[in-house]
């Protein structure tokens, strides 16, 4: 997993997203080919929105999302080879009741067959020293070894960008700490939607996203400590009913 860096770029143009009549995302453009991207924004600003836009999940109402070159959302197949997703609640990913059952089911989609899949498999939980989970099944596992089990199976397929949302909500500082260095040594493209500030601090570019706009973008040492700045400011201020909506 030290492989030397792959250039990859994404590209939001003029992406608008409505929901039950309701602006999700407006006219958001943005184009980035650095491997470590953090993502920012309140409860409800349209971060998960935007991962989901990101990995073509999702149609955008206008404008369009390319992920290397790819319209992630119009064309499915080049698509799943291109971009992953850690969601932010793993009970959301895992459809199936064995972890190598979860693994093999991504590769299985693009096409490979059975005996390819489950040398992958076996190779993917080899590397996380996690052979003994292959039959284990996926309801007894903790919330940080779910985690771990969606990470794998993202990793699986290969994806030459990762969006992570929030991976290190609900766990442990140690499994924080080994899932830290684990991405760290991932060379795809990594996009990191985060609240604590402090795990993006290794990103090259932040994006804060208020409302569903872009709200500022740069250096980490220039977007951070303004949205940590306005984050205790509304803390300050705000009535706990009053979250973002
Ligand atoms: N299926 C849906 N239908 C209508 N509105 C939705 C739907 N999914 C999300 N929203 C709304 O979109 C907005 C953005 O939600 P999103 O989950 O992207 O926010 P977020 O920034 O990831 O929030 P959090 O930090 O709380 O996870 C919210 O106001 C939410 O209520």
């Amino acid at each position: 997993m030290s492989s030397p860096l792959q250039p990859m770029s994404f590209e939001f143009s003029n992406v608008s997203l409505e929901m039950e009549g309701k602006a999700i995302i407006t006219d958001l453009s943005v184009r980035a080919d650095e491997h470590r991207i953090g993502v920012v924004g309140r409860n409800g600003s349209g971060k998960s929105t935007f991962a989901r836009l990101f990995c073509g999940l999702v149609k955008p109402t206008g404008g369009t999302v390319r992920v290397d070159g790819i319209d992630v959302y119009a064309d499915r197949a080049a698509a799943l080879s291109t971009v992953g997703i850690l969601f932010q609640n793993s009970d959301h990913q895992i459809i199936f009741p064995t972890v190598e059952e979860e693994l093999a089911f991504g590769l299985l989609q693009k096409g490979w067959n059975k005996n390819q899949a489950s040398e992958k498999v076996e190779a993917v939980l080899e590397s996380f020293d996690k052979t003994h989970w292959a039959k284990e099944a996926v309801h007894r596992l903790s919330q940080g070894q779910k985690r771990l089990v969606c990470l794998m199976a993202v990793l699986a397929m290969e994806p030459k960008a990762i969006v992570l949302d929030e991976p290190y909500s609900g766990l442990d500082i140690p499994t924080q700490m080994q899932l830290a260095r684990t991405l760290e040594a991932i060379p795809t493209m990594l996009v990191h939607i985060a609240h604590d500030p402090s795990h993006l601090a290794d990103c090259s570019r932040i994006l804060w996203i208020d409302e569903g706009r872009l709200a500022m973008d740069g250096p980490p040492l220039k977007v951070l400590p303004a949205f940590d700045a306005r984050m205790r400011q509304l803390g300050g201020n705000d009535d706990i009913s009053d979250l973002a909506s």
